[in-house]
């Protein structure tokens, strides 16, 4: 290991070239820049952030220089003194004094790498202190890491409130790329960071799917009436709150019979819904309809089918020994659980809740999803040069909602980045849909809202045409959001690649095996070089056919299509590849 064991972080300074903002809250590709820092020296034996007091994990030493904004070299007087403090409250403060890094919280690539390759080369050098040289040349002096003595003695020998003072003549500087650590002191700065954050990295389907299932929180679990969990996920399994059949019931139409035959029929006829008037005594038989609770008395049915009955004497005879009751328990007892946990309500399991009484579950969902358009381009009647009318929104949304989720048509929120934001707080949706944006043009709003509301961006992109140009991100106590390529083809590929994925993992239900088949002329199909979502129509034969043109600005290749094919990078002949439909 080559982590310094203590680490002060000076997060203080307004940035004075960026209006005065609060720098170490910026956020590039999700995350604050102080979180950057703190994460790039999480592996230190304690941490003191120099700065205005924020909400921090407690274990993080918080301190402040005197007068604030006093300059770097008094920030970090001010870490060492938090330091040395905490070291004599430990009870050990005779501890050797190790190495500290000394960073500002301004570098928003900066990794726990870098900093282990300074510390590993200035230990190599047996020097006092290592910084980070960009490619210029220029030293970085707040990406440092320095034996902790040679700082005491270099803060009480300084001569200015600038580090330049404090940086020992026979310190090393170690070379480390600079996109990692570049700092951020201007506007520019900021829009690089953010570009270069958001540099896509496309990932296969397959992977695509992993990032989301290990990365996306379950919601939070309800209790719901049972008419009102379709589409939920069990959180608990489901255990019956009463045998079934809950009573000994009859099994066909026929005769309740008490004792050995033959019998006499009495008049007391037992309805399926009505009790059986009076005990059918031994050697009586009474009609007995299907679904009817035996009577008192009663030991078994016998069918329509196999008795005699003379008109005359009303005496019942059989030689058929079985019994056609279906007892009460026969199918289970109150108490078993008949569902496990983790299994997707659906129509069956809302009947199986019903035999079972059981009238209220502990469940995560049903799914709430809103699907907004976007793009000034987008009108309601295209009357207007220029512009077109909205051929998406419902298709993607008719496909979510047929995966079980309940689904909200959204506004159209045209090119403002602000009406973007909104759409993102969603309080009443867990999943956002938007579509179109997602590219990097000048009307593409979606990446800066996303920087906007702190989001996480998960998927940035997808090697899969049509509709691999998406993102998936993440707000923490948020919605997931999904931005979805806006040429409707890509739309509603791309949703119908993830929303089963998406789902399951929200849900947390077990993720369904996917559904495999075989397609028609797939050596045409597959690309070389990548993954392809084809609509897809059974061929009657058992396989699939798709078409041989799929052009993405309108549907026309999805009709009559049952869903699509995903194809992986040159797939051929009879292979077998996953269906979504
Ligand atoms: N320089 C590049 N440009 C584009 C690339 C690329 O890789 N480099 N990829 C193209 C592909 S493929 C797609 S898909 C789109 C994805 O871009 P966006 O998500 O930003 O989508 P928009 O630009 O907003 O819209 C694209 C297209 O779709 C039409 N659209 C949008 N919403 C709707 C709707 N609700 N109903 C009907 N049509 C809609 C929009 O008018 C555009 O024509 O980027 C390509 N460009
Ligand atoms: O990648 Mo676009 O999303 O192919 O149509």
């Amino acid at each position: 290991m080559a982590d310094p064991t203590f680490a002060i972080i000076l997060a203080g300074g307004r940035g004075s070239r960026m209006g005065g903002i609060d720098k170490p809250t910026l956020r590039v590709g999700g995350r604050r820049l102080l979180d950057v820092a703190l994460e790039a020296v999480s592996g230190a034996t304690r941490v003191v952030v120099v700065g205005p007091p924020r909400d921090l994990d407690p274990t993080i030493l918080q301190t402040r220089e005197e007068p604030a904004g006093s300059g770097p070299a008094v920030a970090v007087a001010a870490g060492l003194a938090a330091l040395d403090a905490f070291r004599s409250s430990t009870g050990c403060p005779h501890a050797t004094d190790g190495e500290v890094a000394v960073l500002a919280a301004d570098v928003p690539s900066l990794t726990a790498a870098a900093l282990a390759d300074l510390s590993r080369a200035r230990r190599g050098a047996a020097a006092p202190a290592a910084f980070a040289l960009d490619s210029t040349g220029q030293m970085q002096y707040l990406v440092g890491v320095w034996d902790m003595a040679t700082l005491r003695e270099s803060l009480a020998g300084a001569s200015g409130p600038a580090m330049r003072a404090l940086i020992p003549t026979d310190s090393i500087g170690v070379v480390l790329p600079d996109e990692v650590v570049a700092d951020v002191d201007t506007d520019a700065d900021l829009d690089r960071a953010r570009r270069r954050a958001a540099a896509p990295v496309r990932l296969t389907p397959p992977q695509a799917a992993a990032v989301l299932s290990a990365e996306l929180a379950g919601l939070p679990v309800v209790r719901r009436r049972i008419a009102d969990a379709l589409g939920a996920g069990l959180a608990t399994g489901l255990v019956a709150a009463q045998p079934f059949p809950s009573f000994d019931a009859s099994a066909m139409d026929g005769y309740a019979v008490a004792g050995g035959g033959p019998w006499l029929v009495s008049g007391d006829a037992v309805a399926a819904g009505s009790h059986a008037r009076s005990a059918l005594r031994t050697g009586f038989a009474a009609r007995i309809a299907t679904g009817a609770m035996l009577p008192t008395g009663a030991d078994r049915v016998i069918r329509d089918e196999e008795i005699t009955l003379d008109d005359e004497t009303h005496c019942l005879t059989s030689t058929f020994d079985r019994d056609d009751t279906r007892r009460r328990g026969s199918e289970w007892n109150r108490g078993d659980e008949l569902i496990a946990a983790r299994t997707r309500v659906d129509d069956a399991v809302v009947s199986v809740a019903r035999s079972a009484g059981v009238a209220e579950v502990d469940v995560r969902g049903p799914l709430r999803v809103v699907v907004h358009s976007t793009g000034d381009e987008i009108a309601d009647d295209a009357a207007r040069a220029g512009t077109i009318v909205d051929t998406a929104s419902d298709a993607v949304g008719n496909l979510v909602r047929r995966n079980g989720a309940h689904v909200a048509h959204g506004e159209h929120l045209g090119d403002r980045r602000e009406a973007f934001v909104a759409a993102l707080g969603a309080p009443d949706a867990d999943v956002v849909v938007l579509i179109g944006a997602t590219g990097r043009g000048v009307a593409d709003h979606l990446r800066d809202a996303l920087d906007d509301v702190g989001a996480r961006i998960l998927v940035d992109g997808i090697d899969m045409r049509p509709g691999g140009s998406l993102v998936v991100a993440a707000v923490s106590g948020g919605p997931v959001i999904v931005g979805l390529g806006g040429n409707p083809l890509a739309a509603v590929a791309g949703i119908a690649l993830l929303i089963p994925v998406i789902t399951d993992t929200l849900l947390a239900v077990q993720p369904r095996p996917g559904v495999l088949g075989g397609v028609e002329d797939l050596d045409a199909l597959a690309r070389p070089d990548g993954w392809r979502m084809a609509p897809v129509t059974p061929t009657g034969h058992g396989l699939w056919r798709a078409p041989h043109s799929m052009p993405t600005a309108h549907l026309n290749a999805l009709v009559s299509a049952r869903g699509f094919a995903l194809i992986p990078p040159r797939a051929h002949g009879a292979d077998l590849v996953e269906l979504y439909l």
